[in-house]
């Protein structure tokens, strides 16, 4: 389990204290939803370790994860746009997710595996600047995957999307967190991506978190 107990932080100059806690389950997907300005990209920042609360708790299993620096947090982060790099392949993206030192053919087999099981295998070698915002969250997902870590930031993630393929990544997503026991983070202002994925929500008001 994800556990915030008292995340406390404020924007220097803002007049906004924060007090977050929350608790999110493997395999749920948690729903965060509040206007625009409540705090929820600080949430974000706060659990992916691009911000230092004054004082609180964030636990992984019992691990407390506020001392760890971004790069070695169990975290994955995806927003709504902008997750790749254009200039390289789809290939080439989702290769980010791999852990350094990882042996060139296990590297190959490995992503190959993932493009496969997300449908993407014709794309590999296609720009990432040619493909469009469904094949890019796509692309984007299979790094995750590739990736692996146990908690994923979701960021509007379907907001760019047209319906169809909305609620096909919508499933991907759904799929994924049951299969992999992701604790999965879903910040959206969309009632129907959190009645169709969410197990748990909280509104985000006046700096804090309330079960809706
Ligand atoms: N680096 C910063 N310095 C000062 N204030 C900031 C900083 N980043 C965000 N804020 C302020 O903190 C508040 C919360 O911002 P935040 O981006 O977390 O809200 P949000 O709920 O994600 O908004 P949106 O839905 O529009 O993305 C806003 O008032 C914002 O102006």
């Amino acid at each position: 389990m994800l556990e915030a107990e008292h995340l406390v932080f404020a924007h220097p100059g803002q007049s906004t204290s924060y007090d977050f806690s929350f608790t999110a389950e493997p395999g749920e997907v948690t729903a965060i939803s509040g206007p625009s300005g409540s705090g929820k990209s600080t949430l974000f920042d706060l659990v992916a370790g691009f911000l230092k609360p004054e004082s609180g708790t964030l636990a992984l299993d019992g691990q407390n994860l506020i001392h760890m620096l971004p790069e070695t947090r169990p975290v994955s982060l995806l927003l709504q746009a902008d997750n790749l790099f254009d200039h390289l392949s789809a290939e080439d993206n989702v290769a980010l997710g791999l852990s350094r030192g990882t042996h060139k053919a296990e590297a190959r087999r490995r992503i190959a595996d993932v493009l496969r099981q997300m449908g993407l295998s014709a794309l590999a070698h296609q720009r990432a600047a040619t493909l469009s915002g469904g094949q890019k969250q796509r692309v984007a997902l299979a790094r995750t995957l590739l990736r692996d870590r146990p908690v994923l930031l979701l960021d509007e993630p379907f907001s760019a999307l047209d319906d169809d393929t909305r609620r096909s990544i919508r499933t991907l997503v759904r799929d994924l967190t049951v299969r992999q026991c992701w604790h999965t983070i879903l910040v959206s202002h969309h009632a129907d991506d959190i009645a169709a994925l969410a197990s748990r929500r909280y509104q985000l008001k006046d700096g804090v978190l309330a079960s809706a």
